[in-house]
């Protein structure tokens, strides 16, 4: 069976064709900085050359376009013909009443459009993204893996706000956590570094940090809290959405500003988070960059991030009572050298040494951890696209 995974981000378009029989992955590429112009591309099959350059992708459905042209390029491809895929999976974010996965339907594709006010940046993009694939590949089984599924094991009390119970109990306001397929990998995919058959006895510090960042707290496996709420906008601040921020504070914004709600919701979303406390981007080259230039603003920026990241972490050992494996994975874990020293200075007293020589040289999945650290410290390449990609194979095989 040939699954492609189409991993709309947030500022990103990632996509990889796998073969579930060997789960060897036949293409992998990706878009980048989409709808900042220039964005950049990447794409890469086995045995051919592989491209890399910049495009203009103002959408998702412009960076689906320019991949699914280079799968089937006769060149740099891999398939003559797209319809030669059994099923597509989505890394979709939040269809309420759909926690794992389902074989998409318009059922399906309401739910997402119901659920978009709590994933205002994904759903829109991935309604877009099924469309446009429902278009080109009439035929082919599509699959929704949601996010929320491998948080489905954090405890009542985790999960929960303090907020009246009708909130709960006639709309589900609750931690619903996302990046699941991330977390998920990492539960896996750091066993298997460290050489242990299965993740028994292990608490591992999951910090996926890209264009949105969450923490997990995972013990034997099993997501046992996370960073996220029950929108993708709590939690860590992330590229330009606000991450956590008292209630009270926004209802005084609207109160004396006199915002309408659209109005509000655009600036948490668009003009928050890094972006909005750098006042220069929300992505973190763009932050480093100016950081090097001397702008205090995105000295802050930075700060305000790292400090962030600290907070839960801390939070995490108390709630896994001790760190056995601090994982760093998404753009920022896996390529900010800067950020993951400032994340782990100060982290000594608790086990946490970062060997500062490594961080600084060494690239792709990588043990940091210096001689004397008490838990490890690892960049794991996440594959949210494998975790997708399997769940699909068996929605599809389950469906006949
Ligand atoms: N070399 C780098 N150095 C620092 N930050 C980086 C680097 N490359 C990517 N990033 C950060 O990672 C983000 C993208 O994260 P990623 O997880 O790939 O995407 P998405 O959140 O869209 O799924 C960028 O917005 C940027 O902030
Ligand atoms: C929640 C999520 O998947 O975020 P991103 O698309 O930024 O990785
Ligand atoms: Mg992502």
């Amino acid at each position: 069976m040939r699954i492609l995974c189409a991993n709309v981000g947030s500022t990103s378009f990632k996509y990889q064709i796998i073969d579930m029989e060997t789960t060897t992955s036949l293409v992998k590429g990706g878009v980048e900085r989409i709808g900042n112009s220039p964005s950049a591309f990447t794409h890469a099959v086995p045995g051919k050359p592989s491209r890399e350059g910049e495009i203009d992708a103002p959408t998702h459905t412009a960076a689906i376009a320019h991949a699914m042209d280079l799968i089937t390029d006769t060149e740099v491809g891999c398939f003559e013909d797209l319809s030669q895929l059994d099923g597509v999976g989505f890394k979709t974010i939040l269809a309420r009443g759909y926690w794992r996965s389902a074989r998409i339907t318009e059922d399906v594709i309401d739910a997402l459009e119901t659920s978009t006010p709590l994933a205002p940046m994904h759903n829109p993009a991935y309604i877009a993204s099924i469309r446009a694939f429902q278009e080109l590949l009439p035929t082919t089984p599509l699959v929704a893996v949601f996010e929320t599924w491998f948080h489905q094991t954090i405890p009542d009390y985790a999960a929960e706000f303090g907020v009246p119970r009708f909130w709960v109990e006639k709309h589900d306001i609750r931690r619903y956590g996302y990046h699941g397929a991330s977390h998920r990998y990492i539960s896996e995919r750091v066993p298997q570094l460290l050489g242990q058959e299965t993740a028994e006895g292990l608490r591992i510090i999951s910090c996926h940090l890209g264009g949105s960042s969450s923490l997990c707290a995972i013990k034997d496996g099993e997501s046992i809290d996370t960073s996220m709420g029950t929108s993708t906008q709590y939690g860590m601040i992330q590229s330009t959405r606000c991450g956590e921020l008292d209630a009270f504070a926004v209802l005084y914004m609207i109160d004396t500003e006199g915002f309408s709600t659209d109005e509000i919701r655009r600036q948490l979303i668009e003009d928050s988070g890094l972006k909005g406390i750098s006042g220069t981007s929300g992505d973190m080259r763009d932050v480093e960059a100016a950081i090097e230039a001397g702008n205090d603003d995105a000295r802050l920026a930075l700060d305000t991030y790292v400090y962030g990241v600290k907070k839960y972490i801390g939070a995490y050992i108390a709630a896994l009572g001790g760190v056995d494996v601090i994982a760093f994975a998404g753009g920022i874990g896996e390529k900010s050298p800067i950020t993951r020293a400032k994340i782990c200075e100060g982290l000594e007293w608790c086990g946490i040494h970062l060997n500062a020589v490594k961080n600084a040289q060494l690239t792709g999945e990588v043990d940091l951890s210096a001689d004397d650290s008490r838990a490890k410290i690892l960049v794991v390449a996440t594959n949210e696209e494998l975790i997708v990609s399997r769940e699909t194979a068996r929605v599809l095989k389950e469906c006949g």
